[in-house]
């Protein structure tokens, strides 16, 4: 019998099954009814008529088109690059590495079950959230969902999480190493870090009144312990400290976030506008960079690698790079065991 005692439990977004409009239905109901997501209306009798009554039956047949054009022979990107991940893994440690995505599969109840049947002297799961900066929407609903379902099975085993690491320097490093070469070939004019959005309730609604300008571009809250759960003053953190390895002058970058849903104010400025606006203002040829994602997805390869460069080229842009993920590259594995090895 194993004697392991530690087990490692990566946890990514999820993707739907396949790409049919009725798995779409089904992802995108579990996705958008959870209320770190649409936390609009409040009440959940008006959010399920908002979400499952006007928001999916609208957007499930244009999200399946999107799908398709990324999909890959074993399914989606975002699942297939995170089992990679967990192969790259176990090459370099000796404790068993298991997946779990927050909405769809393989759920995270499976994946635990899963470890306790493999390795019934676990004392010990770490829990690993695939995301940089701590959001309603990712960090925070991927721990409390993986810490409701460990409770609620009374595993003996303990749940330990790894905290988000937007600043830690063995990520930065990790980021700065998979971005370099695409910097260092490359003739550009701006490189573009563009974060996936959120309303700008998610920030203001969370900290206390009157701490947050959202729209500077140079700075956002000042409290280390807001800092510690806002997502705007985490992604400006992580991109001025890549942009300081990399050696880039304040000119030559800049943030913007994607991937806007609703009407609600999202964090600006919004990637596909500024993508349309670049070119006129001399910004010709552009590097995208999308570091909110660890491995690529549907969000960084259609709509930037799609839609974005479709954009930015049909006014007046000259050449769009889109730089991948971290996904699998041996820095970034290197970085995440480090990572792992922190907890305490
Ligand atoms: C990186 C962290 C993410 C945050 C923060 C986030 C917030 C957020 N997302 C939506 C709505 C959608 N996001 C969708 C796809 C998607 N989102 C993330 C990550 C974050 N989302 C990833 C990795 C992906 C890709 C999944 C994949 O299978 O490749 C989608 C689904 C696709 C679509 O229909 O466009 C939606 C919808 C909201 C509303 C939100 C914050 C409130
Ligand atoms: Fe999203
Ligand atoms: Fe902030």
């Amino acid at each position: 019998m194993s004697q392991v005692e530690k087990a490692i439990l990566l946890m990514n977004l999820g993707s739907p099954d396949s790409t049919s409009v009725p798995d779409l239905k089904k992802y995108l109901n579990e996705f958008l009814m959870d209320p770190r997501v649409i936390d609009k209306p409040a009440s959940k009798l008006l959010r399920t008529i908002l979400v499952k009554g006007i928001i999916v039956p609208l957007r499930a047949p244009k999200s399946a088109e999107a799908y398709k054009t990324v999909w890959t022979k074993d399914g989606s990107p975002l699942i297939v690059l995170t089992d990679q991940l967990k192969a790259e893994l176990e090459k370099k440690t000796d404790l068993p590495v298991e997946v779990c995505m927050r909405y769809g599969n393989p759920h995270p109840k499976v994946a635990m079950d899963n470890l306790k049947k493999k390795y019934p002297s676990l004392k010990e799961v770490v829990l690993v959230p695939l995301y940089p900066h701590y959001a309603w929407s990712s960090y925070e609903t991927a721990v409390e969902y993986a810490k409701e379902i460990h409770q609620k099975e009374g595993y003996s085993f303990k749940l330990s999480i790894v905290p988000q690491f937007y600043k830690d320097e063995d990520y930065i490093h990790a980021l700065t190493e998979s971005m370099r070469p695409y910097v260092e070939q490359n003739e550009f004019d701006l490189l573009v870090f563009s974060y996936h959005g959120i309303p700008e309730r998610h920030i203001t609604a969370r900290h206390p009144a009157g701490t947050h300008d959202v729209h500077d571009p140079e700075k956002c809250c000042t409290d280390p312990a807001v800092q510690e759960v806002c997502y705007r003053h985490q992604v400006i953190t992580t991109t001025k400290l890549v942009a300081q390895k990399l050696g880039l002058p304040k000119e030559k970058y800049t943030i913007s976030f994607q991937s806007r849903l609703g009407r609600d104010p999202w964090l600006q400025p919004y990637t596909a506008k500024s993508l349309a606006e670049w070119p006129a203002k001399g910004y010709k040829k552009v590097l995208v960079a999308c570091p909110a994602f660890v491995s690529d997805c549907l969000e960084t390869l259609e709509e930037m690698g799609g839609e974005g460069s479709e954009i930015f080229l049909h006014n007046g842009g000259e050449k769009f790079t889109l730089i991948p993920c971290m996904n699998t590259h041996p820095v970034w594995v290197e970085s995440l065991l480090k990572l792992i090895g922190k907890v305490r």
